[in-house]
């Protein structure tokens, strides 16, 4: 039992709105882990678990499920749903977290801090409908955090930036306006870069963070699963391992979000699908010839583009293969139906 309510624990109109008449006899719950074989939900009459009815790929930490106390009977849109290609040779999207009103990508103010890969966070952010907030680390390590800061604040006017020493629980406490009453924060960010100690100082928890070598920036992974955890602040904190592969797929909306500017630019190309490259009336081109736009910047974003298209294509194709492949099967099995009954 915890004296949580409904809407302490994230729920909102958004999700009543999707209630049907039949759904009167279930309770919403909220998906804090997901195991192969069960879930553990948060309710306002406590934690417990639940039988999955979907392949436990199907959740993310943070979902809301429908429970007639013993199984999840469906899951419900979710508000905000980060997702990123799986990292392997695969081309399915993996699911990571979802209603999140906050993302913290968590950076350090050291080897790890790198434009390229904020403005990927960024992209990822947006497209999955969530507020970006930049967490420099390691402020403690640096002579002066605020060019590092004033990098981070320069990528997008989306961006909040804060740098702190997240050892440092009244540094750390400074992320409480995030993940107070009924808001959730989720942390994102390379391994060693400090999750783990934000974490353990806005929940209370003690969870294990490792050494790292002072020559590793990028450190060993420490953190283990993705949980959904009750802050000091009355909200919710979602920790999420290291990412090592990245990559984007169906987000090009976000990477519009974060070069917003070139793609105004780029509506003033001569050709719609000027690829920026040799085409004559180029906006892009103009604009890098001029000095107003950095060329790096525009090669950063034509990667992205190109990282993001690809994906998403192979995603198509394969979800249209998935389709077709079982069209096959159904028409095989139609056909041994007919053949079986034809031989009685
Ligand atoms: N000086 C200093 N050390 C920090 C800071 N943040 C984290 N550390 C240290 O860096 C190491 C790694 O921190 P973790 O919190 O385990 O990093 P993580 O992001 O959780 O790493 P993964 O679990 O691998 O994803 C630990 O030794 C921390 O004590 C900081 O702001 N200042
Ligand atoms: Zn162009």
């Amino acid at each position: 039992m915890n004296d949580k309510t409904l809407s302490d624990l994230g729920w909102s109109e958004q999700f009543a709105r999707q209630l049907t008449a039949a759904d009167a006899v279930f309770s919403p719950a909220r998906v804090a882990e997901i195991h192969r074989d069960r879930l553990v939900v948060v309710t306002p009459e406590g934690s417990f678990n639940l039988h999955p009815r979907e392949a436990s790929g199907a959740y993310a930490v943070g979902d809301w499920v429908l429970t007639d106390g013993t199984s999840a009977v469906r899951r419900l849109t979710p508000v905000s749903d980060l997702s990123r290609r799986a990292a392997g040779p695969g081309v399915a999207a993996q699911r990571i977290a979802a209603n999140i009103d906050t993302i913290g990508i968590v950076t350090s103010c050291n080897d790890d801090f790198s434009v390229p890969r904020l403005e990927r966070y960024l992209a990822l952010v947006s497209s999955a409908g969530c507020l970006p907030l930049v967490i420099l680390t390691k402020a403690d390590k640096t002579e002066d955090a605020r060019p590092f800061l004033r990098q981070a604040e320069k990528l997008s006017p989306l961006v909040t930036a804060l740098a702190l020493n997240a050892k440092d629980p009244e540094d750390a406490a400074r992320l409480t306006p995030w993940c107070s009453r009924a808001q959730t924060l989720a942390l994102i960010g390379s391994s060693g870069v400090g999750k783990t100690t934000l974490r353990n100082a806005l929940t209370g928890e003690s969870a294990q963070t490792r050494e790292i070598r002072e020559d590793d920036a990028r450190g060993r992974h420490t953190t283990t699963f993705r949980a959904l955890r009750p802050t000091r602040a009355g909200g919710w904190l979602i920790d999420t391992p290291g990412m090592r592969e990245l990559q984007l797929t169906d987000a090009a909306e976000g990477i519009g979000a974060v070069f917003d500017d070139l793609e105004e630019l780029a509506a003033d190309c001569r050709f719609s699908d000027c690829g920026h490259d040799s085409e004559p009336g180029c906006a892009i081109k103009a604009a890098v010839a001029s000095g107003a736009v950095a060329p790096d910047r525009v090669a950063r974003w034509q990667k992205l583009l190109r990282e993001d298209r690809h994906n998403s294509e192979t995603l198509a194709q394969s979800r249209a293969r998935g389709r077709s492949f079982s069209r096959v099967i159904k028409e095989a099995k139609a056909e041994g139906r007919r053949k079986r009954d034809v031989e009685r």
